[in-house]
C-alpha cells in the first residue's frame, strides 16, 4: 500500500476527535457584543483557574466525552447562527481549536469565552475571542497571560469582571496602559454578580469618561443563576 493510501485508511477522521463537554444548550447571549441574540452554548469541562466568583464551578469536573461529530450534530439541531464556546476554560483542551475551526467552516458566527491564562494566538481568526482580564478581586490575576494582548484585533473583545472599586481603578489603569480601546473592538466592564452594586459600577463608568461598555449578565436577570441558561 502506498504511503498516501495507508495514511487515508488509518488516520482517524477529524470528526473522531473528542472533547469533554459539560453542556450544550440554546439561550440568549447574556454577555459581550452579541448580548440578546439567540446563541448555542458549548460548555467545555475543566478549568485550571479558581476565580472566587465563578458561576460555572459545576463545569470544573465531570462532563462527558463527545466526538467532534456528535458536538456538531447537537449544535446543528438548534438551527441557530451564533455559537459561543465557553467553560470551564475551553482552551485547556487542545481539541478546542479543531472545534472552533469546524464551527467556523460550517458558517456559524463563533465566539470564545476565555480567561486569557492560555495562548489565544492559535485560535481560528474567524472567532471573536472574548478575553477576560482577571482582576485582583478574582484572586487569579497572576494567571493573566499579558503576551495575549498584542495578538488581539478589532474582531475581539476584552472583559473585566469587577468585584469592587479597587478592581475598577485597576481595570481603568490597564485600559490606558495597554491602549486596549485601540487594540480590540469592545472593552467590557461587568459587575461580579452579587458582589458589587451594578448601579455603583454604572456610575463609575459614566464618571470615568472612558468609552468602555458597561454590561450586566442578562441571563441572570432573566433566569437567575441556574445552569443551562
Ligand atoms: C464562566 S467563564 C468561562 C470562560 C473562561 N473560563 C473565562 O473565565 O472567561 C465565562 C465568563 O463568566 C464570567 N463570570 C463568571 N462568574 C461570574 C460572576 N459571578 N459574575 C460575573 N461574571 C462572571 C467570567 O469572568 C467569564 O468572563
Ligand atoms: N445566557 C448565557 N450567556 C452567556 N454568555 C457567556 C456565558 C458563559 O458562561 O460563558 C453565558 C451563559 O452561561 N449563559
Ligand atoms: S477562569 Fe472562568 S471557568 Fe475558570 S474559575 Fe475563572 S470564571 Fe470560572
Ligand atoms: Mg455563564
Amino acid at each position: 500500500m502506498g504511503i498516501i493510501a495507508r495514511f487515508l485508511t488509518s488516520a482517524p477522521a477529524m470528526t473522531d476527535l473528542n472533547l469533554k463537554i459539560t453542556e450544550i444548550f440554546l439561550s440568549l447571549q447574556g454577555e459581550s457584543r452579541t448580548i440578546g441574540l439567540p446563541t448555542v452554548f458549548v460548555r467545555l469541562t475543566g478549568c485550571p483557574l479558581r476565580c472566587q466568583y465563578c458561576d460555572s464551578a459545576y463545569a470544573f469536573h465531570g462532563g462527558e466525552r463527545q466526538t467532534l461529530a456528535q458536538i456538531l450534530d447537537r449544535v446543528a439541531e438548534f438551527n441557530c447562527r451564533q455559537v459561543c464556546v465557553t467553560g470551564g476554560e475551553p482552551l485547556a483542551q487542545a481539541n478546542c481549536h479543531a472545534l472552533l475551526t469546524a464551527l467556523c467552516d460550517r458558517g456559524y458566527e463563533v465566539s470564545l469565552e476565555t480567561s486569557g491564562a492560555l495562548d489565544v494566538g492559535q485560535v481560528d481568526a474567524r472567532v471573536s475571542r472574548v478575553v477576560d482580564l482577571k482582576t485582583p478581586g478574582s484572586q487569579e490575576s497572576h494567571r493573566n497571560r499579558w503576551e495575549n494582548l498584542p495578538l488581539l484585533t478589532r474582531h475581539d473583545q476584552i472583559k473585566f469582571v469587577i468585584c469592587d472599586r479597587k478592581d475598577f481603578d485597576w481595570a481603568c489603569f490597564k485600559v490606558n496602559e495597554h491602549r486596549l480601546l485601540e487594540q480590540v473592538g469592545d472593552v467590557l466592564f461587568s459587575p461580579s454578580f452579587g458582589q458589587v452594586s451594578p448601579r455603583d459600577l454604572a456610575d463609575w463608568v459614566v464618571d470615568c469618561g472612558l468609552p468602555v461598555r458597561f454590561q450586566l449578565q442578562l441571563h441572570k436577570l432573566l433566569w437567575g443563576d441556574e445552569p443551562g441558561r
